[in-house]
């Protein structure tokens, strides 16, 4: 891959990690932020949750082992790009602590940048806004081991950012982890 001719030749690629319960704003926030660093030149990837299971991990469920694999898979593509300077943004529940430490670990072990950002929206306003109608179908007992609902969520102890969504737009949420890349150098 080459840079585009009118920005450096090389960014700093690294990883982004949105951690957060479901509809908490992860993908949202990826987007927008890829949005922003892809105007200021930057190669970016999404690797979005749903759409990764689809290609990567179509076999897994919602179980801690499935889940535990699917996050190793996701960090371990992410490492990948990131060390060839993609910004990697990955808006993915990741649900326990071990497998977000795994994935941390095998970033230092290659010397990338890596930052995890808690989405830290409230379970209740989650709910509320309940983007694919999972807390509902949760609720009126169609599925079961839903993150946050019947399902455990680690909360990050010492995330690099936590947002709050409930307080802020999306272009303030962006904002602010945009703000973050760019004290890392990352942008
Ligand atoms: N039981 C259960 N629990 C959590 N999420 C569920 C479940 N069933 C389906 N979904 C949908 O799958 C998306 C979560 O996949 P992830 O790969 O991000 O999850 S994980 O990190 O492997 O736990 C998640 O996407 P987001 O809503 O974007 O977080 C859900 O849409
Ligand atoms: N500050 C904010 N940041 C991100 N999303 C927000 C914010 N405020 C409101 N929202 C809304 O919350 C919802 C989050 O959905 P989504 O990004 O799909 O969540 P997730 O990927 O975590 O499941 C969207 O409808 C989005 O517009």
């Amino acid at each position: 891959m080459s840079a585009p001719n009118d920005t450096p030749a090389a960014w700093q690629g690294g990883t982004v990690w949105l951690t957060g319960l479901p509809s908490a704003g992860k993908t949202t926030i990826a987007v927008g932020l890829a949005e922003r660093l892809r105007s200021g030149g930057h190669r970016v990837q999404v690797l979005d949750g749903d759409e990764v299971r689809a290609a990567l991990s179509a076999e897994l469920g919602f179980s801690k082992e499935d889940r535990d694999t699917n996050v190793r898979r996701i960090g371990y593509v992410a490492g990948l790009l990131a060390e060839h300077g993609v910004t990697v943004l990955v808006p993915v529940i990741a649900p326990y602590a071990l497998s977000r430490a795994a994935v941390r670990d095998l970033h230092a072990a290659r010397g990338v940048p890596y930052i995890e950002v808690h989405v830290a929206t409230p379970v209740e306003i989650c709910a509320d806004r309940d983007v694919k109608s999972l807390y509902a179908r949760q609720a009126a007992g169609e599925i079961s081991g839903l993150t946050g609902a019947d399902d455990p969520y680690e909360v990050p102890v010492d995330p690099e950012l936590r947002v709050h969504t409930q307080h802020q737009t999306v272009a303030e949420s962006v904002r602010r982890v945009s703000a973050l890349l760019t004290a890392r150098g990352l942008s």
